[in-house]
């Protein structure tokens, strides 16, 4: 079974390696949605894989990170595409989660999932 939590973010970036003239070498902002999966089996007794709560609480640390930042700024995150980005949450949260996915999208038709190297 996967489940998901869904948290927004508000940032700004650039993209650096564009070629010239592409509009992403400017400044600009996005509102980002990111859905974090993780899968499992579901407990018997409480009904569930883990609780919504708690995977709210592991991913809400990541999300002072981003929030309200200007992305490139961010260790890790000088060249923010979505898939930088994904691959960036999914490297601070593997270790606590039992991650399946993590899902960008940059706007409402554009995004990106990452399900781990393989
Ligand atoms: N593979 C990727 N391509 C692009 C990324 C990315 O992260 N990965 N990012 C961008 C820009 O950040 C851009 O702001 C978003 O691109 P786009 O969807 O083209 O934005 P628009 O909303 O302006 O789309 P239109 O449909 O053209 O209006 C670019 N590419
Ligand atoms: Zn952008």
């Amino acid at each position: 079974m996967e489940i998901f939590r869904e948290f927004t973010f508000e940032a700004a970036h650039r993209l650096p390696n564009v070629p010239e003239g592409h509009k992403c070498a400017r400044l600009h902002g996005h509102s980002y949605r990111v859905t974090v999966h993780v899968s499992g089996d579901v407990d018997p007794h409480s009904g569930w894989v883990m609780d919504f709560g708690d995977l709210k609480k592991a991913v809400e640390p990541i999300r002072d990170r981003l929030d309200h930042h200007y992305l490139n700024e961010v260790p890790g995150l000088e060249n923010p595409t979505s898939e930088v980005l994904a691959r960036w949450i999914w490297d601070r949260l593997a270790g606590s989660l039992p991650l399946s996915a993590v899902g960008v999208r940059e706007t409402c038709t554009s995004g990106c999932v990452y399900r781990g190297d393989r």
